[in-house]
């Protein structure tokens, strides 16, 4: 019923400019802050009918008790039967939270206690390879245990005053090579960076590393370390319990950048920064759970996503930041948004009654603008925006260059809001052409407009902001995961490819025949095994 009474308030809405809607008074009414945080959603759509209708949504799912239930340790997770308590990670009060009658915080605190110390020697030298101090550290991981600590140490490069961090992902053996080229084994220390501890990517490239390790230094398992929630499999690969970083299952692959899973960027950075890190998204949490849905950003973000995605239509969601150190964030949410909720089944094993999350990608402003601002300018299809702008960067003696930056940012989503029309495309061209060239010429210069856009602006790029950032994202997949009625926290999708993968090895190193496989895979192992695979 609210879905539907959505649908008909777009159709009777579609045509209309947005624009006019916008006056002083929409724009504070259709903004929120929170912390240092501003959410601006006034250019779009929306008006407050669609919004009435968007809350009812989050009513009538009943998000409030759920979220509760997912801050108190519930198993929201139903097709795995875990809870989903990544914030039990940076609660660092340290108020108990209970899963299945236990309190987890003396394990969370004493683990990061351990991290700490852990991170504070290797900064210091107390931990020190066999060559030296280390200078050099490379996490092996992939997915979640990759994309949050790669995207964060990018993010916060400029608290970056621990060694340098390298990130091996893939299984593709050009990207452990690279890294590996550039490092010295005797002051490196590689971290392998797996919840599973299975994951054939991550355990190739670790082996890998091993055997590189054993060329420089007498004890190569003095110089690994693991985080994992797989703590007999660390131990049988060689790393001593002293250096292994449990986790519990309730911690998401794509949410565990605040546990073990986040040791490179402790080490980057130092545990202060970290624990700066760690309150913002705590922060973020309590707005979370305390803020009515008008003024609360997780929802909110959501709800425009929602109408933009599911009820809109508009197929796919760019994320723009304005501020380079984010250039790994489209890439880190890619996982977050599409892994969480790009899914066809509800909870209940029904198909979703609607469209299921959106894709999600994006590039840092000002590059995308030379790129592909062309189709979301003038595409024939709409793609809703999302642009991030710090008020100020980190090179003070630059900040005439960041204000370029910002006028950049403020520049697109007022051109994507207002678009040119015809007259005055003609009107800009009209020293140059007459009669029909003028029109024909004019066309290719009109912009529609009322393209839709969302602005989230903080004062600087500081530990505390990203973690405020990230956990926002977080809870924002969250609220749509409830809403559309699916579980965000499993990922089955991913399985078939792996066990395909696995059968495949043995066809393409030619020890098993084709026997089953589709005509177009053989030919295609054929192509690849005449050019010597
Ligand atoms: O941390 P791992 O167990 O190695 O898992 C790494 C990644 O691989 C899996 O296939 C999942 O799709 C991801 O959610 C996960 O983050």
């Amino acid at each position: 019923m609210v879905w539907d009474n959505l649908r008909a308030h777009h159709a009777a809405t579609a045509d209309r400019r947005f624009e006019t809607l916008l006056d002083t008074a929409r724009a504070d009414d259709f903004s929120v802050t929170a912390g240092e945080m501003r959410l601006d959603y006034a250019k779009t759509n929306i008006d407050t009918t669609a919004r009435d209708l968007l809350f009812d949504l989050l009513d009538q799912t009943g998000l409030a008790a759920k979220r509760d239930a997912m801050f108190t340790g519930a198993a929201i997770n139903e097709t795995e039967g875990r809870a989903v308590l990544h914030t039990a990670l940076r609660n660092l009060d340290g108020g108990p939270v209970m899963v299945a009658g236990q309190d987890v915080m003396p394990d969370v605190l004493a683990t990061l206690a351990r991290m700490e110390d852990f991170a504070r020697a290797v900064r210091d030298g107390s931990i020190r390879g066999q060559g030296g101090k280390i200078t050099d550290v490379v996490n092996i991981g992939i997915g979640g245990s990759d994309l949050g600590p790669a995207m964060a140490v990018r993010a916060l490069a400029p608290y970056h005053d621990g060694p340098r961090c390298h990130f091996v992902s893939n299984v593709d053996p050009a990207d452990i090579a690279g890294v590996l080229r550039r490092c010295d084994p005797a002051t490196t220390l590689v971290i392998v960076a797996s919840k599973t501890f299975t994951t054939i990517e991550t355990m190739t490239n670790a082996r890998t590393a091993q055997a590189w390790m054993a060329q420089g230094v007498s004890d190569t398992g003095a110089q690994f370390a693991a985080l994992s929630t797989a703590a007999d499999k660390t131990a049988a690969f060689g790393i001593d319990a002293s250096r292994v970083f449990g986790f519990a299952d309730w911690v998401g692959g794509r949410y565990s950048l605040w546990g073990p899973i986040g040791l490179s960027l402790m080490i980057a950075i130092g545990p202060e920064a970290f624990r700066a890190f760690l309150r913002g998204a705590q922060a973020m949490d309590q707005h979370f759970r305390a803020a009515d849905w008008h003024e609360n950003l997780p929802a909110l973000l959501a709800l425009v996503g929602i109408w933009h995605h599911q009820i809109c239509g508009y197929p796919t969601r760019a994320v723009l930041p304005y501020d380079n150190n984010l250039n790994r964030l489209p890439a880190y949410l890619q996982q977050l948004e599409m892994e969480s909720n790009g899914k066809g089944v509800a909870m209940d094993g029904t198909d979703l009654a609607v469209a299921s999350g959106p894709v999600v990608w994006g590039e840092p402003g000002t590059n995308g603008q030379h790129a592909f601002y062309q189709l979301i300018h003038q595409g024939t299809g709409i793609v809703s925006c999302e642009f991030l702008i710090a008020a100020r960067g980190h090179e003070d003696a630059l900040h005439h260059q960041h204000q370029l930056l910002v006028a950049n940012c403020l520049a697109q989503s007022e051109a994507l809001m207002r678009g040119r029309d015809l007259d005055s495309a003609r009107a800009s061209i009209a020293d140059k052409f007459t009669g029909d060239e003028l029109d024909r010429q004019a066309r290719h210069r009109v912009f529609t407009g009322n393209r839709p856009s969302v602005t989230l602006a903080y004062p600087q790029l500081t530990p505390f902001v990203l973690g405020q950032i990230i956990a926002l994202y977080e809870h924002r997949v969250f609220v749509e995961g409830v809403v559309l009625g699916l579980n965000s926290y499993d990922q089955w999708g991913v399985e078939l490819g792996k066990e395909l993968a696995t059968a495949l090895q043995p066809v393409v190193e030619g020890r098993a025949g084709l026997d089953g496989k589709d005509a177009s895979t053989a030919a295609l192992v054929g192509f690849l095994q005449r050019h010597g695979v």
